[in-house]
């Protein structure tokens, strides 16, 4: 196979910069929410420091309001002494903030929701209330506590007015919150509504404040939900290591970084050790007890299988032909297949090669056609595929 020609690290501008934007992984939030994520300490530790290895800008964790373990864990957490910054996940509400000032965290993530089923079924509250506890909260933070960084999210954000949520982010904003959260809760936003809402949330906070997306994956749209935020100008994306959360999830942060390698690849290889990406889905996989799935993005089984002989000859000429990402680059390798009946005779040609074997042109359609044959009738492996090249070559 010839080197990888297919790692293009040289975009003169990137489209959309690696530097534009960074990744909130809530695995250790969200991940929490998730029907098998049941953290104990010593695994909390073993994701923190994952992700810090990985480079992950923040880490958000669960709130101190679960129980006093919780409460310790977050405090042991953000003793490590990571280079990560560690945000907690807390209700708008004094009770909340208070209980987390003292975990030692760099901020808070705040939330009231907005849609009129969470006013009416969650908390009870209308949006002037809701405004009204923002004031108070925020206000008390930034007396008391002015270094933490602030940011306030309008859960369940697609379902709600746009009228309030304008009135909601502005009010915000003008308190002084670092970032605004937007959050797709139940995974039904469109990327078309995604891209235009965070310019309209753009028009009303203040130049400084960031935005960032959470995205659901109910109807199979967190990755591109947080592609069309990021080109939107939102800052921070949350991801979850697999994608886990509640219901079936949230953004992976695989798959968010697939998409966005492919705008600036060099700007994540600065930003990210890429390579620890698998370790770390191997690490939630075992930890929640499920395999990583099959068609996983960059890690899955067959995420970098190829098995078409029309792609088998042009992948020995250059991968990038069929691979949008250089699969090296995640510290993952690409698999041929070739012994299969949708084989060709390139690949069949360059297997014979790899073993020292030369079959003239003839020969070559003759033993592909009698592969071909063979696995119309059975699996074949690559040992079988061996086994019938070395006997054709000199019959
Ligand atoms: C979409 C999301 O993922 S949001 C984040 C979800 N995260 C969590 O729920 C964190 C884990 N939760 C817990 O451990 C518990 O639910 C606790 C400690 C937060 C609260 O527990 P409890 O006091 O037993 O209340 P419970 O969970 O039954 O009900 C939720 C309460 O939060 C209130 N609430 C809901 N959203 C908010 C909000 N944004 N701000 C303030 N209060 C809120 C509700 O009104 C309700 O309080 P009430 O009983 O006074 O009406
Ligand atoms: O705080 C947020 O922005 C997100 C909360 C959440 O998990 C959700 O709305 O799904
Ligand atoms: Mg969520």
């Amino acid at each position: 196979m010839t080197q990888d020609p297919s790692v293009t690290t040289d975009h003169p501008a990137p489209l959309i910069p690696a530097t534009s934007w960074a990744i909130i992984d809530s695995t250790l939030r969200e991940g929490e929410q998730f029907a098998r994520g049941n953290f104990k300490q010593g695994d909390k530790i073993e994701i923190a420091r994952a992700l810090d290895a990985f480079g992950a800008e923040f880490i958000e964790v669960t709130t101190p309001m679960v129980s006093a373990q919780t409460h310790a864990d977050i405090r042991r957490l953000t003793s490590l002494g990571l280079k990560a910054k560690f945000l907690t996940h807390v209700r708008c509400h004094m009770d909340d903030v208070q209980r987390a000032v003292d975990t030692g965290v760099d901020g808070l993530d705040l939330l009231f929701g907005t849609s009129s089923f969470l006013r009416e079924f969650s908390h009870g509250k209308n949006i002037g209330q809701i405004i009204d506890s923002a004031q108070q909260v925020i206000s008390w933070i930034k007396t008391h506590h002015p270094d933490l960084q602030i940011r306030f999210s309008a859960e369940d954000t697609f379902r709600s007015e746009e009228a309030d949520l304008m009135a909601v982010y502005r009010a915000v904003s003008d308190l002084g919150v670092h970032r605004v959260g937007l959050a797709d809760t139940v995974g039904v936003a469109t990327p078309r509504q995604v891209y235009t809402l965070v310019r309209e949330v753009r028009k009303v906070i203040h130049a400084e404040c960031g935005i960032e997306f959470h995205g659901h994956n109910d109807t199979g749209c967190a990755v591109s939900n947080a592609y069309e935020a990021v080109e939107a100008g939102a800052t921070h994306i949350d991801t979850t290591i697999l994608g886990i959360g509640e219901r079936n999830g949230i953004t992976p942060l695989g798959g968010f970084l697939a998409r966005m390698f492919t705008f600036d690849p060099q700007g994540l290889i600065d930003k990210y050790n890429l390579d620890l990406l698998p370790e770390l889905d191997r690490m939630i996989a075992r930890m929640v007890d499920l395999p990583i799935p099959w068609n996983n993005y960059l890690t899955g089984e067959f995420a970098y299988n190829h098995k078409a002989g029309m792609h088998l000859k042009a992948i020995y000429l250059n991968p990038g032909a069929y691979e949008a990402i250089p699969p090296g680059v995640f510290g993952v390798g690409r698999r041929i297949q070739a012994a299969s009946k949708v084989t060709g005779k390139h690949a069949i040609a360059y297997k014979a090669r790899e073993l020292g074997l030369h079959y003239g042109e003839d020969a070559l359609r003759r033993v592909t056609d009698h592969i071909k044959a063979l696995a119309e009738q059975d699996e074949l492996d690559d040992a079988h595929l061996e086994q019938v090249l070395r006997e054709w070559v000199s019959a």
